[in-house]
């Protein structure tokens, strides 16, 4: 029997997704004692300033990376798409499991989709990827902020302070909420944050026990798409909170990749779709083609306002 200490964050969908793997592990390795342990991040608690202000969603990673390389927790449980591009020396990612619906969704009071919402409709989102291609779509909407937990912000919403609110479907199925999703949309008029979907079971590099243990709950053809997406994102250094976005699909060993670069008002959305079988070759030759149509003036102009 081998103790396994499995770190989470506390919030309701983070538990939800640690519970899930946690049943996987104990499935796959029945020689394994698992325990759970809750670590709250500066993200977690930091909650009225834009994220983007104060270091990106890498934040909520960061102090789960260091309770890894402390020895304090085994495995950690991250959301994919919470990943950012660098991986600390000594950790590696495990597993990553099947991706569930990776799309964006939707949510409005009236229950009206994207087309019918009238004029001046206030959408919530903190995503600079979801308000560059809301308003590329609807640039008659006008895009606020909004932060917290899927409940915070579906109770904002609720509240009247938005008329919609934009949210990964993913989320929203792990908390048994898929019924709240007015209208999910396509990859054509949205496409998703890198890793949008999956989770990353993250672990030390020397650890060859859990490895070995991690290895049974990876799915092959999702770590694959995703590698793929971590590719095109790395090509665009510190893209975590740039309006960056992309999905790969992988079926019978063909990888086929769309990725978005955007401005973040909507009004230069870059896109473009590349398939190929080598997963970081296709990412990386999907950023070289967005580089080439200009990409790379558009995020240094975006970083140059940022720190500013
Ligand atoms: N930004 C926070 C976050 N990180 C992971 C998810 C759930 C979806 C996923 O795992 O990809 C969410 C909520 C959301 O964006 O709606």
């Amino acid at each position: 029997m081998r103790t396994v200490v499995v770190g989470t964050r506390k919030s309701a969908l983070a538990l939800t997704q640690t519970g899930w793997v946690m049943d996987r592990l104990r499935e796959a390795n029945s020689r394994w004692e698992l325990r759970q342990e809750k670590i709250v991040t500066k993200g977690d608690r930091i909650l009225d300033v834009t994220l983007s202000k104060i270091g990106g969603k890498g934040l909520f990673v960061k102090e789960i990376e260091q309770a890894l390389l402390d020895g304090r927790i085994d495995i950690a449980v991250h959301s994919m798409k919470d990943m950012p591009g660098e991986i600390p020396d000594g950790l590696v990612i495990g597993a990553v499991t099947r991706r569930e619906d990776p799309r964006d969704c939707l949510i409005t009071r009236s229950g009206q989709s994207l087309e019918e919402l009238p004029s001046g409709a206030r959408i919530g989102t903190s995503s600079l990827r979801r308000q560059a291609q809301i308003l590329a779509y609807r640039p008659d909407v006008t895009v606020e902020p909004v932060r917290g937990n899927l409940d915070t912000r579906l109770r904002k919403m609720q509240e009247g302070q938005f008329d919609g609110i934009l949210l990964a479907v993913a989320g929203l199925s792990r908390m048994g909420w898929q019924d709240r999703v007015t209208q999910a949309l396509s990859t054509d008029i949205m496409v998703p944050a890198v890793g949008q979907g999956a989770l990353a079971i993250q672990c030390r590099a020397d650890d060859t026990e859990v490895l070995e243990g991690l290895k049974k709950i990876n799915d092959p053809e999702t770590e694959r798409a995703v590698r793929a997406e971590r590719a095109f994102l790395h090509a665009f250094e510190g893209g975590c909170h740039l309006p960056v976005g992309a999905y790969a699909e992988e079926t019978g060993g063909l990888i086929r990749l769309i990725g978005m670069v955007a401005h973040p008002d909507g009004q230069k959305v870059l896109r473009g779709t590349v398939e190929g079988t080598e997963p970081e070759q296709v990412g990386r030759t999907l950023a070289q083609q967005l580089l080439e149509k200009g990409a790379g003036e558009l995020l240094s102009a975006l970083r140059e306002g940022m720190s500013r």
